[in-house]
Parts: C-alpha cells; structure tokens; sequence
C-alpha cells in the first residue's frame, strides 16, 4: 500500500525551507520508485491565521492518519503578543503530545566539506557525528502545576515542574541504548543529579536499564558540564540521551558544531517508530522571506524520514550523498559560507540537490 505524508511547512522560513524539501521528496519518489503521496495542512502561526488554533483537528487527524509527517517550523514575533495558550509553539508541543513521539534524535554530524564553517577548529570537530537523543513528551516542558500567579503581596510568580517517571525514562533509555548498539556501544546519560530529584532519579533509570545492554557502556555526566565538554572536546560523545530540556538547549549548541544550525536535522517517533521530521532550528524570523536561508537541515530530514518510518534506506542514502556532492562543488548558503566557496540562495541550494540526485 502507498505510504503517505504530511506536510507542516509552518511559519517564517518554514514554508521556504519545505518547498525545497519537497523538490526533493518529488525527485526520490520518482527515482527510486518510492509510490509516496503527501498533501500540506497547516500548523503554528499560519494555523491560528486559518482557524483560530495553533493545531486544528483537520491536522491533527492527518497527521494520526499518516506515515509520517515533515514539519518546516513555527512560531514568530506576530503571534508572541497574543494569549500564551495560543502560542504557535504550544500547537507544536501538542502535536508531540497527542502523537506520542517521545524519542527525539537529533544527529550532530560534520560533513568534512564545512570544517571551516564549524566554530571550532577543524582539528577539534572533524570527524564528529554525535547523537542526542533528547526526551520529548515529558519533564518540565509538560509538567504540572505550572503557570504565572499573583502573590498575596502583589508580585507575579512564574512555576514550573520538572516530572519523570519511571517508565518515561526507561522508554527513552531503551531507545538510546539501542541506537548505541548499531553505532559504538557508547551512551552518556545528561542530568544534573547533584542538585535536582528528577535527574537523580533519571541517572538512577537509565543505569538500571543499561543492565539490559551489557555490550553497551554507560556514563554520566552533570549537563554543565556536557555543555563545556561539547565545546571542548565533542569527539568524546557517541550517543548523548538526556531530558526535554536539557536537550534542547545541547541540540542547538551542537549544531553550531556541524556549521550551522541549519545543517541539522531531526526525527521525532513513537513506540512504533512512526514519526515526525523537523530540522532543530526555528522560524528564524530575522532571515524570513528573503530567500537565504539553509534548506539542507530540512532536506536531510527527509532522509532520516525515508529511513526510520518509510522504509526507504537507499532513497535516505541518496539524499545525504546528494547534499555531500552539493557541499563538493563548494555551493553554501549564508549560514555556511566561508572564503573560497559560492554563496547561494535557498532555491538554488534546493535544485543543486534535485540536480545531484538526478546526476
Ligand atoms: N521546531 C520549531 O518549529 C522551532 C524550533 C526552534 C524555535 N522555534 C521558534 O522559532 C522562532 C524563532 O526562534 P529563534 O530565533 O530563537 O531560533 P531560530 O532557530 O529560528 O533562529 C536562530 C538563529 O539561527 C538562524 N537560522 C535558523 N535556521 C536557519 C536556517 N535554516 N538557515 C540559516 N539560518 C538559520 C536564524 O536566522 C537566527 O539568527 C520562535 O518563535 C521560536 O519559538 C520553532
Ligand atoms: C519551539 C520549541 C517549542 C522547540 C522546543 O523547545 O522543543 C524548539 O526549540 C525545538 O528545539 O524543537
Ligand atoms: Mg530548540
């Protein structure tokens, strides 16, 4: 039966982004015979725009109903000022609420060609290929009470609360050491053990669980300190899983590692691996509607869609050979230029890799 996708392409960049992505998606589907249909609905911004909602049921449903879903990115300064409840972002939270896709994996891999692109040195960063595998549906992100409230004497207070339990950790353990198992038997657990309950109890999970995994070898690292390490020394990690939060913020510094934060991509998936595909970056509003920004992170995670829901390992194989023959012939968008290569717009980054595919 033919395989079926949704198409979020969301606010800012996003759309811009998404239609290279799709140039792309058209290209293998033909290629490899792949017999894939997609359709758009909307999500975030352009959502509350249409419906009043940042995730109306139309795409909630659609989303439910397909094989997988690959989303551009929300969010943007004209929806900041209205009601908090109705913040693209929180449509973006739901949709991984309501479909489970608790395990976000989020590849850091260097392509040689950027080294001179990467903040670090190149001696520090080549051959870097990380991955974090960051918990999504839980931690403080979700939990419960939380809020902004009036004190007695007056003041605002704002609260949140960091929530684990168990079984969230456990499912997301088992995910890492899985993912260590094909890569090289190596997890590091992120917390902050020494000052927060919910991370004692996180490293406590994840060290029963390595138990199971005795080919796999498990250490621990306070998240301060991931931090400094990654700047430092970032070959040190293989798989890094860690909270919701936590991961965050390591994903967006490790980008930085890879060029830019729009070389990187990511899966978002279920128990049954069913997922959805976003690159880690944002609207970017400051570069929106002017035709520069890097399609390659949205690109790449077509790839990790072909591979991980769509069963298409060849087509994912293609596309990332494609961007490395792209990134050959020295063609950059701004966020990766650096001397002696050319610069190019989103569009013709996007063709560049249609063209290599095809060639
Ligand atoms: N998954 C998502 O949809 C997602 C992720 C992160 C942030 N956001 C939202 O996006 C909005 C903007 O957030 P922000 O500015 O903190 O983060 P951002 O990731 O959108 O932008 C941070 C910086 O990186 C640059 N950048 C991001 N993607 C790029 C690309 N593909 N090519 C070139 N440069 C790129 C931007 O120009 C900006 O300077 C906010 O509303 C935020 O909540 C959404
Ligand atoms: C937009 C925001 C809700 C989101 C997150 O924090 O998960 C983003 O930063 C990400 O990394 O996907
Ligand atoms: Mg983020």
């Amino acid at each position: 039966m033919s395989q079926h996708i949704v198409l979020l392409a969301g606010d800012g960049i996003g759309p811009e982004i998404v239609a290279e992505a799709e140039k792309v998606l058209t290209q293998v589907n033909e290629q490899f015979s792949l017999g894939l249909s997609w359709n758009h609905e909307l999500l975030g911004g352009a959502a509350i725009d249409a419906h009043g909602v940042p995730l109306p049921d139309v795409t909630l449903d659609a989303a439910r109903k397909a094989d997988a879903i690959l989303l551009g990115a929300v969010g943007g300064p004209k929806w900041d000022a209205i009601e908090r409840s109705i913040r693209p972002e929180r449509g973006l939270l739901k949709i991984r609420a309501e479909l489970n896709l608790f395990a976000n994996l989020r590849p850091a891999l260097l392509y040689p060609q950027l080294a001179a692109a990467s903040s670090l040195k190149p001696e520090i960063v080549s051959g870097l290929d990380l991955l974090i595998v960051r918990e999504l549906t839980g931690g403080i992100y979700f939990g419960q009470p939380r809020g902004i409230r009036i004190l007695e004497n007056g003041e605002r207070q704002g609260f949140n609360t960091d929530i684990y339990s168990e079984s969230e950790i456990r499912r997301i353990a088992h995910v890492a050491f899985q993912l260590a198992q094909k890569r090289n038997k190596r997890v590091l657990s992120v917390d902050k053990a020494n000052v927060l309950e919910v991370t004692e109890l996180w490293k406590q999970v994840v060290t029963e669980v390595s138990a199971e995994y005795p080919d796999v070898a498990l250490s621990h690292m306070y998240v301060d300190n991931a931090a400094m390490q990654l700047v430092r020394a970032p070959k040190q990690f293989d798989v890094i899983v860690t909270g919701n939060l936590f991961g965050d913020i390591l994903s967006d510094q490790a980008a930085m590692l890879t060029g830019s934060i729009g070389m990187l991509p990511s899966a978002s998936l279920d128990q049954q691996k069913k997922g959805m595909y976003e690159p880690c970056h944002g609207s970017a509003p400051d570069i929106a509607g002017q035709g520069i920004a890097n399609p390659l992170a949205t690109i790449l995670s077509v790839a990790m869609m072909l591979r991980y829901s769509l069963n298409a390992p060849l087509a994912a194989e293609a596309i990332e050979a494609a961007v490395g023959r792209v990134l050959d012939q020295g063609l950059r968008t701004a966020d990766i230029f650096s001397e002696g290569t050319t610069r190019v717009g989103t569009k013709a980054m996007g063709d560049a890799v249609v063209a290599a595919l095809a060639g």
